[in-house]
């Protein structure tokens, strides 16, 4: 690992992702970057990308705020379960996850079976300064936003770092910068696994 990479949550390598599948899943907050950089990621990588926000949309034809408000955030979880299940039978793909995928243990441990899980981390500063004037998330529709932004970081931030096999920083550096740094640091990582394998 080199310096793009900060330290590993509880200790863990990517020599315990599933790489075989060829498959890179990205977890973190509202505004981390999941699908900015999981397309770029995705192109230089040449992996299918997906989001499953974007297939949950595309599924059932209204936005994530029409289903939160017809079935309320249960009813969403749901499908979004539903989805990465049906999602994490592909291969080699980048698969951009919503930022409420790993409450749900079920989804942690798939995902964690499935490829290697990259979390996205950013300050709630940055993720506040990024999300502010978004009205497309539902969980953030309060009287305050930014305040409703720290509790949900604060519930989440361990669960991420117990899903990723890699905690990338992602406040320092532009979506672009990033993206190329992760797919070279990815590569040589498939590298070294041929050399050991083959
Ligand atoms: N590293 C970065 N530096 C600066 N801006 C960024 C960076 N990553 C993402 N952004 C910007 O932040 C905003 C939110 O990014 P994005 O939609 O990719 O987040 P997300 O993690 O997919 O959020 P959600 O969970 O709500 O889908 C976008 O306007 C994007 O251009
Ligand atoms: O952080 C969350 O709980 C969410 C994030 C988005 O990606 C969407 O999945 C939805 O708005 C919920
Ligand atoms: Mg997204």
């Amino acid at each position: 690992m080199n310096s793009t990479y900060a330290t590993l949550a509880s200790e863990k390598t990517t020599d315990d992702a599933n790489e075989a599948s060829g498959n890179i899943f990205l977890v973190g907050m509202m505004g981390a970057g999941k699908t900015t950089i999981g397309k770029l990621l995705a192109h230089f990588l040449d992996k299918t990308f997906y989001d499953s926000d974007r297939e949950i949309q595309k599924r059932t034809g209204v936005s994530i705020p029409v289903i939160f408000e017809i079935e309320g955030e249960t009813g969403f979880r749901k499908r979004e379960t539903e989805m990465l299940t049906q999602l994490l039978k592909s291969e080699n793909i980048v698969l951009a996850t919503g930022g409420g995928a790993v409450l749900n243990v079920k989804n942690r441990e798939m995902l964690k079976r499935g490829g290697t899980v990259i979390y996205l981390r950013a300050t709630v500063d940055d993720l506040w300064r990024r999300t502010r004037q978004d009205k497309n998330r539902p969980l953030l529709q309060t009287s305050d936003p930014r305040r409703k932004l720290a509790e949900l970081y604060a519930q989440r931030d361990p669960l991420y770092r117990e899903t990723a096999h890699i905690i990338v920083e992602s406040g320092k550096r532009s979506a672009r910068h990033l993206a190329q740094l992760l797919a070279q640091q990815l590569a040589c990582s498939d590298l070294v696994m041929d050399k050991k394998t083959g």
